[in-house]
């Protein structure tokens, strides 16, 4: 596969909401430096030529430019602007593509993909037409319904991390559906086309950065 086939949209049109703080998370140092560097490197060092597409709210892109500056960080990015979900984030992104044949969608707010997972999802798609890692849940898991619950076969689940890679013919024809709020992730988009999505196995300390306890966890897997 030639290199500019391939181009890698990383969403960080969020409010972090649930960090609690008022600054971004994507823009939480980590390691000393803000967590949506440490992503966007992962991308870069996996493939120097792949084109990446970020996502920012339209008023955060000053900040993040200053923050560019302030700390020499010059991997090359073409910016889209964020939307009111998720899902019109990654539409967005989505717009700025150009002809690359194979395209994945990464939250900004996972810096700890690994090398492993990133090329094994852009090798496996050629052939699978639509990729996404995934982990195994290690704990019971119950079924809640109204004032009671169950426990439910663990086994029959797992749980769903990016990047999530597809054809992007499927991917742009995917987006094209109406927003439906279920659409938590891309392939849950790509399912509702009737493509079947593939699943390869992702790395445990590929985590979301979500909650406050995540930066623990993350300073400790830096
Ligand atoms: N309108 C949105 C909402 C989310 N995201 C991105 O999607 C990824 C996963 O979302 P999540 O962890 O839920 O981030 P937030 O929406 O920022 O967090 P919260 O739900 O706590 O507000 C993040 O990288 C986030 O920036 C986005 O690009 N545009
Ligand atoms: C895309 C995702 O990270 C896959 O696990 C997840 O669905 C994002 O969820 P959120 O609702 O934006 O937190």
């Amino acid at each position: 596969m030639s290199d500019n086939q391939k181009a890698i949209i990383i969403v960080a049109g969020g409010k972090g909401t649930r960090m609690g703080v008022s600054l971004p998370k994507q823009f939480i140092r980590l390691g000393g430096k803000p967590i949506l560097m440490h992503t966007i490197e992962r991308f870069y060092t996996y493939d120097k030529q792949i084109r990446i597409i970020l996502v920012l709210p339209e008023d955060q892109q000053v900040f993040w430019k200053d923050l560019c500056k302030e700390y020499c960080f010059d991997i090359s990015v073409d910016v889209a602007n964020g939307g009111d979900t998720r899902f019109h984030s990654v539409l967005n992104g989505i717009r700025l593509l150009h002809d690359e044949k194979w395209v994945g969608i990464h939250d900004g707010v996972r810096p700890f993909v690994s090398y492993e997972v990133i090329a094994n999802c852009f090798e496996s798609v050629q052939t699978l037409k639509a990729v996404i890692p995934t982990i195994p849940i290690v704990e019971t898991v119950r079924f809640l319904k109204g004032e009671t619950s169950t426990t439910v076969n663990r086994d029959e689940y797992c749980l769903v991390q990016t990047p999530q890679v597809f054809c992007s013919e499927l991917l742009k024809r995917a987006y094209q559906q109406n927003y439906n709020s279920h659409f938590t992730d891309d392939a849950s988009v790509v399912e509702a086309l009737g493509q079947e999505v593939s699943l390869i196995s992702g790395n445990r300390e590929n985590i979301k950065v979500t909650t406050p306890f995540d930066l623990k966890i993350g300073e400790a897997l830096l």
